[in-house]
C-alpha cells in the first residue's frame, strides 16, 4: 500500500502540479525543498524558514550520522523534536556526500567505508545501516534509497557499473525499509547521460516498487543544456502517478525548465550559500550584493518577495555582506529561500490556470536579461 497518496489537481503539457500528503503534512508541488544539511537550515531559524512557505526541508544523513550521532539522535527524540520543524523531512542517503565530503572512502559490494571530515574517524555505511539511521534513527519522512552517483563527464562502462550497484542497493534498501504507513522511501535512478541506462534503471527500480522516484545523478557539472537533454526523456521514464524529484537541482532557471518537462520536487544549497556569501535572487535575475553599484541604492531588494528581508534596502544589504556581518547571511539566505518558495508558488498557479508556457516564455525574458 502507498503511504502517501499524490494527487495531481492539473497538468499542463508535461508539467504537473499536486499535493502529496504525508503524515506530517501536504507538500505542494512543484516544491523547492530548502537543505538543513547539519539539523538546521543554515543562518535560519525554523520560523523563517516556515514563514517563506516551505512545506519541506531536507536532512543530511552522512552529517547526522558523524555529529550527533545516529542513537544519540534518537535518544533526543528524532530530528523532528531537535530541530523543532513538524513538517515533513526528506534526508539524502549519504553515499553522494561520503563522495564528495569524506576523507578516503571505499566503495564495495557490501558497503561504503569512508573516514569522517570532521575527525577522520572511521565508519560503514550500508543500504542497512543508511535506512536504519534514515527512518529510525533520524525519523525522517521521506528516506532515499542508498546509490552511487558518478561524476561527470563519465565512461559508459562506470556509468553502467554504478547504475546497476545502485539497482541492488535499491532492492537491499527497501527489503530494510519494508512496509510502512508513515514513511515513504524513494529510489533513485541513475544512468549518467545514457538513455538506455536511464531506462534500465527505471524500469528495474519499478520492479522493485517505491513511494516515489528520484532522477539522481544530475547537477554533477555537467551543465543547464547537458542536464535539459536527459530531462528531455528521464522524468517520463518514471510513473507518471508518483513523485518525481529532481535532486541537487538547482539554479531558478533550472527548476523552471525541470517543471516544464515533469518534475515534481527539488533541492539545493544554492539558495543558502549564494546567500551567505552575497547573492541575492530576484525575478529579474541574481544580483551579487558585493558589487558597488549597490552602495547608495536605497531601493527594496525585491519588492514583489514577501517577508521581511525582502524589504531592506540593497545599500544596507550590501554594507552587510561587505562588513561579513551574519545579519548579511541571515537576510540573504532568508529572501533566497522566500524567492524560490514564490518561484515554486508562482509555476503551481500558472500550471492550475493552463499558462505555465507563457509563464516559462516571460520568465526567459525578465530573469535571463541581465
Ligand atoms: N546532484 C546530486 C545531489 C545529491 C544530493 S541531494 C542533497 N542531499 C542533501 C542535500 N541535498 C544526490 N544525492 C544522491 N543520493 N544521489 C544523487 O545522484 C545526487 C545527485
Amino acid at each position: 500500500m502507498m503511504p502517501f497518496p499524490f494527487e495531481i489537481s492539473a497538468t499542463e503539457g508535461r508539467a504537473r502540479t499536486g499535493v502529496l500528503k504525508t503524515a506530517r503534512g501536504d507538500i505542494r508541488t512543484p516544491a523547492f525543498m530548502p537543505v538543513g544539511t547539519a539539523a538546521t537550515v543554515k543562518a535560519m531559524t525554523v520560523d523563517q524558514v516556515k514563514a517563506t512557505g516551505a512545506d519541506i526541508i531536507l536532512g543530511n544523513t552522512y552529517h547526522l550520522m558523524l555529529r550527533p550521532g545516529p542513537e544519540r539522535m534518537e535518544r533526543l527524540g528524532g530530528l523532528h523534536k531537535f530541530m523543532g520543524w513538524d513538517k515533513p523531512i526528506l534526508t539524502d542517503s549519504g553515499g553522494f556526500q561520503v563522495m564528495s565530503l569524506a576523507g578516503i572512502s571505499k566503495v564495495k559490494e557490501e558497503a561504503v567505508t569512508f573516514s569522517s571530515h570532521i575527525d577522520g574517524s572511521k565508519h560503514v555505511l550500508t543500504p542497512e545501516r543508511s535506512i536504519e539511521i534514515q527512518a529510525d534513527r533520524i525519523g525522517a519522512d521521506i528516506s532515499m534509497q542508498l546509490d552511487q552517483c558518478v561524476s561527470w563527464p563519465a565512461e559508459r562502462d562506470a556509468a553502467q557499473k554504478a547504475m546497476e550497484l545502485s539497482i541492488r542497493w535499491g532492492a537491499r534498501s527497501k527489503a530494510r525499509f519494508g512496509e510502512r504507513e508513515h514513511q515513504a522511501l524513494f529510489g533513485i535512478q541513475q544512468g549518467s547521460t545514457f538513455e538506455d541506462l536511464r531506462r534500465q534503471s527505471s524500469d528495474q527500480l519499478q520492479e522493485i516498487g517505491f513511494d516515489g522516484y528520484a532522477i539522481g545523478g544530475l547537477a554533477v557539472g555537467e551543465g543547464h543544456q547537458a542536464m535539459c537533454e536527459v530531462l528531455d526523456y528521464a522524468p517520463e521514464m518514471l510513473p507518471a502517478d508518483r513523485p518525481r524529484y529532481l535532486m541537487g537541482v538547482g539554479k531558478p532557471i533550472d527548476l523552471v525548465e525541470a517543471v516544464w518537462r515533469g518534475v515534481d520536487m527539488f533541492d539545493c544549497v544554492l539558495p543558502t550559500r549564494a546567500g551567505r556569501h552575497g547573492q541575492a535572487w530576484t525575478w529579474d535575475g541574481p544580483l551579487n550584493l558585493k558589487n558597488a553599484r549597490f552602495a547608495e541604492d536605497q531601493n527594496p531588494l525585491d519588492p514583489a518577495i514577501d517577508g521581511p528581508s525582502s524589504q531592506y534596502s540593497k545599500a544596507y544589504l550590501h554594507h552587510l555582506i561587505r562588513a561579513d556581518e551574519i545579519l548579511g547571511k541571515v537576510l540573504l539566505s532568508w529572501h533566497n529561500i522566500a524567492f524560490y518558495q514564490a518561484l515554486t508558488a508562482a509555476m503551481r498557479a500558472a500550471i492550475s490556470e493552463g499558462r505555465f508556457e507563457q509563464f516559462r516564455r516571460d520568465f526567459h525574458a525578465r530573469h535571463t536579461s541581465n
